[in-house]
Formats: C-alpha cells, structure tokens, sequence
C-alpha cells in the first residue's frame, strides 16, 4: 500500500496483480493472493501521471478497480479517464463510493491478512491508510461477488508499501520529528511555528513551490544523482550572489499560482449558449479567462529569466535556461494571446480590480456583443457610484464606502460612528461589521442584478472570443506543465533552501556526501530548528557504519538525548531534499526508511495504553525494517517494570544488531551498556553532565563509553522543587535499594575477564566477516558464543 503522508490530491486505485489470475482461475481460494492498493496522487501534473504510469507497469494490473468519475474534485482529472486514457487495454470495474469504506477495509485486512495485524500497524496507522483501507474493502467485495468464492481466514500478503523512489517516513514519525507540525503546538502558541522543519524552510514563494516543500519533507529523494543535482544547483547559488539575488527577484514576477491554473485547460467546457449563466458556467468562465491572464503574465515574465540564467553553469539551470528560456513555443503562444488579450491587462488578486480586468482582457473591437455588454456594465458601474455619491450627500455620510465581493457584489460600508441615531429606513441588510455597518437599498440591489447580467454576458462573449486560443494552449499543455514544474522547484531551491542557507553565518551550513553502503557520519551536527532558539546549543557527532550499526546514547534527563535524536534524522531528511545540512561535514549511507519510537503519551484514540503503544509502534519497525533503514528508538521499554523493561529493550537491541539497519537506541538504563561487551558493533555513547555540590550542569556534548551518575533523578526532582521531606525520604530508600543491588551484582556479574575475552572472540570474528568466511558462518558462530557467555561456561 502506498501512501503520501497526506497530500490532499489523491485518490484511490485498486489493482490485483497478474498473480490474481492463478487465483482466480483456481477457486480453492487457499492459495496466497497479493492485493496492491496504491494510493496515488493525481493531478494534471505531469510527473505524477508519470508515477501512476510507472507503478501501473511495475503491477502489470488484470483489473482496475475505481470509483465513479464524478467523484474527482473539480479541477481534477478523474482516475478512470487516467485509465482509460493510458490503460485502455485493462479490464476496467466501477464500483458505487459505497463499497470504498475505509473501516470495512481494516477489518477485512486483520480477518483476511495472513501475517499479524500488528505488523500492518493497522491500530496505529489507521488513519494513515484510511484511503487503502477503503480501496480494500473494494477489491475484496468485486473479487468475492464476482467469482462466486469466499476468500479464506488469512490467507492474504498483505505488505504496506511506500513509494519506491522515495524515503518514507511513517506518520508517527513526521510527527515525532516535529518535520511539518511542531509537537505541542498548543503549548507553544503562536511562537510554535518556526519549531517544524516545515515552517523553518517556508521562505517559498508560490502555493506550488510550498507544496513541493512539503512534500520533499515528507518524501525525501533516495536516488543520489537527483540529490546532488540539487546539492550543485545551491553550489552555484551560494557562490554566486548575482545569480541568488537575481533569481529571486524573478521569481517574485511569476504569478504564485502559475501550476494551479493548468488544470482549467484539460476539460474542455460545454458549449457557450447565449442562454443566461448559470453560476457554476460563469465561475468556469471566469476561472479560465483569469488562468490566461495569468499564463500572460508568467510569459511576461520569461525573458526576464532567461537573462538571469544564460550564464548558469549547473545542470538544473542550465537546463531550464535550455529547455524552457530559449523554447521558442513559448515566444509564440505569447503571441498567440496577444492577438487576442490586450497589452494592459495584469494578473490581479483584489476582486474587483481582478473581474474588471477580465472583462476588458479581450481587445477591443474584436467581437462587437462584447463591447455592448462592456459598455452596458460600465453603465451599470457608473450608476451605482453615482448612487454613492447621491447617499454621501443625502443623508450626510461623507464616509460611506462602496466595497465589492463577487458573493454580494456592491454594498455600502458605513463607520458606526458616523450613523447618528438609526439608519434610514432606505437601508436595507443592515448587518454590523466591527466599526462599520454594511448594507444596501432597493435601489442598489436593482444595479447590482444588472451589473452582474453584464458582467456575465461579457463572460460568455470573452470565453467565445478566447477559444481557438484556449485550444491551442490546450494542445501546448506539456509546455506550460514543464513550465510550472520549473518554476515550483526554482522557488524551492532557491526561496527555500538557498534562502535559509544565507541568512546564517557563513560556513554554518556544508554539503553533505552520499554513499550506497558507506557510513553515516555527521561532524559538529546541529539541530536545525533548536539552534536558532539557543544560541549556545553544542555541537555533536555520529560515526555509524556496518561493522558498528548500533549507537547507544545515555545520559541523565535533561541531558541532551532527544534532541540530538530528532537531530540526526532532520540532518538525514535535510540532506536527501536536496540541501545544505548543519553540520561541520556529512557522509550519509542513503536512508530508505526512517523509524522512530519516541516517548508517547497514552493513545486516547486507539484505546491502547504508554506501554502498548510503545509496543505497537515497536512491533512495526521490527516488522518493517528494511536494509538501509534508520531506527531511532528513545527510551524503549520505560513505561513497564524495570526488569521487563531491561529486557525487552536488551532483546530488540539484539534483533535490530543482526540486521543492516542503523540503530540510535537512547536509553537511561544502565545495564544496556553491556551489550557492548558482547557485540562490537554496539558503541556506548552519553551525554556529559558535571555534578558539582549536588548540582547538576549540562554540558549537552556526548562522550565516548558509558557514565554512571548517581541519583541524577533524586537532583532533578529537587530542582523541580518537590518538599525537601520527601527527598529526604527518597534519598535513604535508594541507599537502601543500591546496597543490596551491588550485594547481588557482586554474586551474579561475571568477572571483568570473562567479559573481554568474548568482547575479543567478537571482534575477532567480525574481522573473519571481511574475510572469506560466509556471513551465516560467522553468526552462527556468534550465536554460539553469546550462548556461552550467558550459560556461564565460556
Ligand atoms: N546540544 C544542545 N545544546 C544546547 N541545548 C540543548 C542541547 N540539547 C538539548 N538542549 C536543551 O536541553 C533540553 C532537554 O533536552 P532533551 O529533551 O533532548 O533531553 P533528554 O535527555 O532527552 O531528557 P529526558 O531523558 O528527560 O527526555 C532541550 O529542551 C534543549 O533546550
């Protein structure tokens, strides 16, 4: 199952792969079906039809499974026309938006799913999933009703998959790494906006150049040519000031909605009558004389583009100075809408400015209906301000404003104070608007429905007069498409990225490396969003590679943990968008995958408590983690008795070991630390915190191996101001407590030399791995020896 992590335009496909027709064709229904439920955004976007057409041909459907077509949002291009346009050949089922319900689906899935409902994370992910879910509920109904059969108890592979050429991140995760939505933004009020990643790097210009942002952040690239692609575009930005600034002044010339108008061009509108206007017609009209307006404009702006790019040196420019700046289709569709759109006309965003505007896009004297009806509105809005003016003088209002929105059209807008008493009985409509009252009279009204009759007809008259050119631009809309794609990532790379690179200090920010199977090494990391609030926040690094995939990170409270945490992973994300990271130097293994387990409260929703939830969540990764994932768990298994805890968290530390993956485990348990002793590839890292007087001063800088400090606890609680009584009494207890625990580890521990000696016969067995010894060898052997340690018979 594929999902987003929330981008509005989306919608649902179904597809049974071609292994469905073993199944169907055989209706024992004990064999194992695959079900695909690929959530798919669609727009006009190029690249995203581009995306439905690569995963419909990894799938190689039998069946498409779809909702009626008058479920797509207006504006959009509806799944099924998707399909038929590029899959006639597939065997197309409609199904009523009935059978796509998200809740039937979930139970479906856990009934029919052969592997555990944990590991679809179906509690936590619900939501996540809501629109697989209902795309399931789907395919399971058309396969049973259609074939007769019932498909058995868990007998289903039912997998959660991500994009392909994306990094996913779970949504418990975009949460947890605070990457669109600060956590608590509640508690941070107002001020909490800048505390997401997403907010951080919100510089862009557009709606389209905000929507690629988030969407980078929420699916970073994997594929590292891409990346630095990006990386060598911010190169030449940052060493060239000419070109930054110059860019982004351009790119202020581009209208914001540039990508948001072309959907207006991919349907072709019923035929214009010279009947009367319903209000959907007109709004139509008015959506694609404005979206010519503002291709107009955005043409307009080109050449200035071209200059500011002829020089550009790195591929991204380069190529849009090839590809878009010196095409000259573009040159001629400008003056394609020349012939027709008068020089004058901008793109404008106050209403009224806008409609007129539009109404007087078309040059004069092309058809002579309009000019009437241009003449016939210019009459009616002559009247209704001479109307005004009669008020003002009539009745003593000298501020009597006359305002306009396309709902009311005209109305009057009177300051309170200048109404003595009550208003004339002539107004009508009278509604208080803070220090105003709005209103209108008969008189008014009648003016306004002749207006707005004229300023239909002069919509009909101009979308007559625009259609050849309509058609022509519809028939160059890969053209305007490209242009718009450009145009969304310029304002990223450059209003985004390279904009918040400037604006620190110099050298704050480097270019991180990439490798496929390399390291992960970040020198003098930072937080992005904490750095700027703390203006002493301390620097720290990571070295993780395969032959050490586990770092443990310890520390009392408040020393640091979390933080550097969530700061690995925002380094990570930063990096694979494409941009500059705040560290001294980066080397990232490319991550397909982020997981995180950070300390949740108690989930009201699903009913589940800390301890379950950590569970949950745990069960996930450890279920769906692939190679080149990162885990970040924090604090596993505090939330159950200490013992347990120690436990669980002992075991899944063993389990992540064995696997490729990289691990930063934080933890307050100190017995985890042993776990070096057996495995080398676990490194002991804490946080430094001097005590000093019964005083505890953070250092936020991480050292190497691990540090006991005593009663750290007992010193935040005073500090948190509990009675000193009640210390008093905690302090003698834990005397008691860590008496008989150093009684018994003195009975249990094995001796210092027991523990090097496997630490050794590990290390040395790693070093047989980049032998020729064949891995399971040299597990086995790892095995056997970890056995021993804890049999005590090593
Ligand atoms: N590197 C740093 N430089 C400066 N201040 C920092 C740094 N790291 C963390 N802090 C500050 O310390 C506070 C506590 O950090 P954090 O929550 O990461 O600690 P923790 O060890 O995870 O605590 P707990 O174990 O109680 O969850 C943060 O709110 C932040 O303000």
């Amino acid at each position: 199952m594929e999902d987003d992590g929330g981008e509005r335009s989306s919608f649902v496909i179904s597809l049974i792969e071609n292994r469905a027709k073993e199944f169907l064709g055989n209706e024992t229904c004990k064999s194992t079906l695959k079900l695909h439920f690929l959530r798919l955004k669609y727009d006009t976007n190029l690249s995203h039809i581009k995306i439905q057409k690569t995963l419909l041909h990894f799938y190689d459907p039998v069946v498409i499974i779809v909702p009626p077509n008058k479920l797509a949002p207006e504006g959009m291009v509806g799944v099924s026309e998707l399909v038929d346009r590029f899959y006639a050949s597939v065997k197309k089922v409609v199904m009523a938006r009935g059978c796509f319900d998200d809740t039937k689906g979930a139970m479906l899935i856990k009934n029919l799913a052969a592997r555990e409902p944990s590991a679809l994370g179906l509690d936590t992910y619900y939501k996540q999933y809501y629109l697989c879910l209902a795309s399931a509920s789907a395919a399971i109904k058309w396969i049973e009703a259609e074939k007769g059969v019932i498909i058995t108890s868990h007998s289903l592979a039912v997998t959660f998959n991500g994009s392909f050429d994306h990094m996913n991140i779970d949504t418990t995760s975009v949460h947890n790494l605070e990457i669109v939505e600060p956590l608590h933004s509640a508690l941070w009020g107002t001020s909490s906006k800048k505390r997401s990643l997403f907010h951080m790097l919100k510089t862009t210009k557009t709606i389209g150049g905000t929507r690629l942002l988030r969407a980078n952040l929420l699916q970073p690239l994997k594929d590292i040519e891409t990346i630095n692609t990006r990386l060598d575009c911010l190169d030449e930005l940052m060493s060239n000031e000419q070109l930054f600034f110059g860019l982004s002044q351009v790119l202020r010339k581009f209208p914001k909605e540039t990508d948001r108008v072309l959907c207006h061009f991919c349907f072709k509108p019923k035929k214009i009558t010279n009947e009367v206007l319903g209000a959907d017609d007109a709004k139509k009209s008015q959506m694609l004389i404005s979206s010519i307006i503002l291709l107009k404009t955005a043409l307009d702006a080109l050449p200035l583009l071209s200059k500011v790019l002829k020089d550009a040196q790195c591929f991204i420019l380069a190529n849009v100075y090839k590809s878009v700046c010196e095409n000259e289709k573009y040159a001629d569709i400008r003056k394609r809408i020349g012939e027709v759109i008068d020089e004058d006309v901008l793109h404008a965003l106050v209403p009224f400015i806008a409609r007129t505007q539009q109404y007087f896009a078309v040059k004069a004297g092309i058809d002579g209906l309009l000019d009437i009806a241009r003449r016939s509105f210019c009459d009616t809005s002559e009247a209704i301000h001479n109307l005004a003016n009669k008020y003002r003088e009539e009745y003593k209002l000298p501020n009597l404003k006359l305002p306009f929105n396309n709902r009311r059209g005209f109305y009057f807008s009177i300051p309170r104070k200048d109404i003595q008493g009550k208003l004339p009985s002539k107004f009508i409509q009278v509604v208080k608007h803070g220090n105003n009252v709005h209103c209108s009279t008969l008189e008014l009204a009648s003016l306004n429905v002749r207006n707005k009759s004229a300023a239909g007809e002069c919509y009909v008259r101009t979308e007559v007069c625009l259609e050849a050119l309509v058609d022509a631009i519809r028939e160059d809309i890969l053209m305007f498409t490209l242009l718009a794609e450009v145009l969304c990532l310029l304002d990223m790379i450059v209003n985004s990225f390279a904009h918040t690179i400037s604006t620190k200090p110099v050298d704050r920010y480097t270019r991180p490396e990439f490798t496929d199977n390399g390291p992960l090494a970040i020198d003098a990391g930072r937080h992005p969003i904490l750095e700027s609030i703390h203006s002493d926040f301390v620097p720290n690094s990571i070295f993780i590679s395969e032959a050490s995939n586990m770092v443990i990170v310890m520390g009392p409270n408040m020393s640091g943990k979390s933080t550097y945490l969530q700061q690995v992973c925002l380094i990570i994300i930063l990096a694979q968008i494409g941009c500059y990271v705040p560290a001294h130097f980066a080397t990232i293994r490319v991550v397909d995958l982020i997981f995180t387990r950070m300390g949740t409260m108690d989930n009201l929703e699903s009913n589940s408590s800390t301890f379950m939830t950590e569970m949950k969540e745990t069960a996930f990764i450890m279920q769906n983690v692939s190679q080149r994932s990162l885990i970040v768990m924090d604090e596993l298994g505090r939330a159950t008795s200490s013992s347990d805890g120690l436990a669980i968290a002992w075991s899944c530390c063993e389990h992540l070991l064995s696997l490729n993956a990289y691990t930063i485990f934080a933890t307050h348990m100190e017995n985890l630390s042993k776990l070096a002793t057996i495995y080398p590839n676990v490194k002991i890292l804490h946080f430094y915190v001097d005590i000093r007087n019964s005083h505890l001063d953070f250092k936020f800088r991480l050292n190497d191996g691990p540090k006991h400090v005593a009663h750290y606890g007992l010193l935040l609680a005073e500090v948190a101001g509990l009675p000193s009584s009640v210390i008093e009494t905690a302090r003698s207890i834990t005397s008691r407590i860590t008496e008989k625990e150093v009684n018994e580890m003195e009975v249990n521990c094995l001796n210092h030399n027991q523990i090097m000696m496997a630490y050794h016969a590990a290390q040395r067995l790693i070093c047989l791995k980049y032998s020729n010894q064949k891995e399971d060898a040299i597990r086995q052997a790892l095995h056997l020896l970890k056995e021993s340690y804890i049999d005590g018979k090593l």
